[in-house]
């Protein structure tokens, strides 16, 4: 039996749709009922190996997986090239605190994230400035355009070209229209898998991957607004990347850079060399993420 190597592009009711390199029928795979009970586990954007049980029926059986190179848990997907974190210049506003969340979430699952502000044509004067001071130092590429206009979108298609991406944000700031321009030929919404249950229509999103100019897009941004749930303290933390320079300058280790008394963290932030709206969001996660816990404890 002839063994082949695919990436998963999507996952249902048991199935596993197959793609291998440089063929575009896929296979439709299942994996062992002996590996499912050792805990065997295989997400959308996975690489496994499958032995072909029919090349007529293009079916086969999931032999393995290779190790990921990284995993975000919600939406379930393995092995992404780069996070999107997209919202608008305006209407709805950018929000700080929304961005360093879905960074963190990028950074945890140890995705790299670009930022990107669509909506250019109605930025409030100075925004773009301001959202590029905060980021780029920190290493994050802020890209802005006009889904509407056009304008930016060429820059934004060079970086995802070929690349398996993933876009999430809050809802309105133009992620479809964003997607759209890049290259019209993607529908995300006709990719979502429908079910007929009872009450008509029923429709269930699975995670999955879509051909997007020469690469993939997941269609599932639906972050919604359970940023944080699971996260704790630590991880909260260890999601601000430029806090680390600093922690030398802590007399406390480990340190929260909250109420300790000598903190290279709040020093840098004092010192304008962390920036005050990440250290902002820091706190509100951290409470955000203690309320959580003590909800979850009570239950
Ligand atoms: N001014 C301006 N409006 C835009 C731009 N891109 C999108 N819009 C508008 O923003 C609204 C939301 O855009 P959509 O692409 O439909 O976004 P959505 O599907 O509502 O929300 P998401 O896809 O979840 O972001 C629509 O009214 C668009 O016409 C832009 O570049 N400039
Ligand atoms: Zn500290």
């Amino acid at each position: 039996m002839a063994e082949l190597q695919g990436r998963v592009l999507k996952n249902y009711n048991g199935y596993y749709y197959l793609k291998v390199e440089g063929e575009s029928e896929l296979y439709t795979c299942k994996v062992k009922g002996k590996m499912k009970k050792n805990r065997f586990s295989l997400a959308t954007g996975d690489i496994a190996g499958f032995e072909v049980s029919s090349s007529e029926k293009r079916e086969g059986m999931i032999t393995g997986v290779l190790p990921r190179r990284n995993f975000l848990p919600r939406p379930t997907l393995a092995n992404l090239d780069l996070f999107v974190a997209a919202f608008a210049c305006a209407a709805p506003d950018f929000s700080f605190l929304l961005a360093d969340k879905l960074l963190a979430l990028a950074e945890l699952a140890k995705i790299p994230a670009i930022l990107v502000l669509n909506k250019e044509d109605n930025a409030p004067a100075g925004l773009i400035e301001q959202v590029k001071a905060v980021y780029e130092p920190i290493g994050y590429e802020v890209y802005t355009l006009s889904a509407q206009n056009g304008t930016g979108v060429e820059a934004l298609r060079e970086r995802l070209r070929g690349k398996i991406c993933a876009f999430g944000g809050p809802s309105g700031v133009g992620k479809s229209s964003t997607i759209n321009a890049i290259d019209s030929s993607v529908d995300l919404r006709t990719g979502e898998v429908s079910e007929k249950i009872g009450r008509g229509k029923h429709t269930t999103r699975y995670a999955q991957l879509l051909p997007f100019d020469e690469g993939y897009i997941a269609d599932t941004p639906g972050f919604g607004n359970l940023l944080l749930e699971g996260l704790t303290a630590e991880m909260v933390l260890a999601s601000f990347r430029e806090f680390a320079d600093y922690e030398a300058g802590c007399r406390f280790c480990p340190c929260t850079h909250t109420h300790e008394p000598v903190c290279g963290v709040k020093d840098a932030v004092a010192a304008g060399k962390i920036s005050a709206s990440r250290y902002e969001s820091y706190l509100t996660m951290l409470a955000e993420v203690k309320l959580l816990q003590e909800k979850e404890g009570r239950k």
